[in-house]
């Protein structure tokens, strides 16, 4: 049985480079969602991240959250990527004049999200593969927000996908036991186990309000939703890969 351990405050919260170990390796993906900046959390995760990028109209949303500030410069991603039909001109003048590299990809098979995923893997090389963090990525339009949890299951034995919205944190659980460290600071209370894209799962939980013990999870039979934290360790054991979503105080 493989064992996963999940711990959000390593990107959620800052760390000192001087002091924390094993400091995350994230990249950040901008898509085009209203940008909101609830306690700062777009400023740290781009402060914070290896690479920052852009899909498509992703771009609109950072330049129109900083013109008219002296931030402006500061947010300048290193990547946009995508078919770049939601790309405003003036936005594509101004990143360009700042060294941005804009990869137009014109095909239709595959969202902005996925052609941002697709850099990334060119410029790892043979570097271990960082994890994604992508904003805006639930909420909206609910296609692109289903296409967003069908690549966390496409990509799930490639690497760590973490969608973010203004109000959630949602990541796939794949086959096996998960330790997820819950630092109520950051997440929480709500949270939810949700069989999207399997047919049914058995799992096991403790350190929620509500636990399941070798129960049967399916749609149409039992989903948990509005289950409430109760610990500083959630354990979810799983046969088949799940999708975890959690409240953002953040
Ligand atoms: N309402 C939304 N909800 C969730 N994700 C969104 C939403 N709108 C856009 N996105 C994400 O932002 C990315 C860029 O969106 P944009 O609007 O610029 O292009 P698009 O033409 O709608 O998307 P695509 O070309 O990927 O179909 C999308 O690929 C998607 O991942
Ligand atoms: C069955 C099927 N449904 C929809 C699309 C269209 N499509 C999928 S991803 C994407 C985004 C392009 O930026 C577009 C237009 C397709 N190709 N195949």
């Amino acid at each position: 049985m493989s064992v996963f351990r999940w711990d959000a405050s390593r990107f959620l919260k800052s760390y000192d480079r001087n002091v924390d170990k094993g400091v995350p390796c994230y990249v950040i993906i901008v898509l085009n969602q209203p940008i909101t900046r609830r306690n700062g959390v777009l400023e740290l995760l781009w402060k914070q991240s290896l690479l920052k990028m852009c899909a498509d109209g992703g771009a609109n949303r950072i330049y129109d959250t900083f013109v008219g500030s002296d931030k402006l410069s500061e947010y300048t991603p290193d990547y946009i990527c995508g078919d770049n039909d939601s790309l405003r001109d003036d936005v594509r003048e101004y990143y360009l004049s700042k060294g941005t590299i804009i990869i137009n990809n014109p095909d239709q098979e595959s969202t902005d999200l996925m052609k941002c995923i697709e850099v990334i893997r060119r410029r790892e090389n043979d570097n271990p593969k960082y994890d994604v963090i992508a904003l805006g990525a639930i909420g909206g339009r609910f296609d692109h927000s289903m296409s967003n949890i069908h690549y966390l299951h496409k990509l799930k034995d490639e690497r760590r996908i973490y969608l973010l919205s203004d109000v959630n944190m949602t990541f796939l659980l794949d086959k096996g036991i998960h330790h997820i460290q819950c630092d109520s600071e950051i997440e929480g209370p709500t949270c939810g186990i949700l069989p999207i894209g399997i047919s049914e799962a058995i799992i096991s939980t403790t350190g929620l309000r509500w636990n399941l013990s070798s129960a049967r999870t399916a749609f149409g039979q039992m989903i948990s939703t509005s289950n409430i934290i109760d610990s500083h360790e959630i354990t979810i054991e799983t046969d088949q890969p799940l999708i975890w979503t959690v409240e953002l105080k953040v």
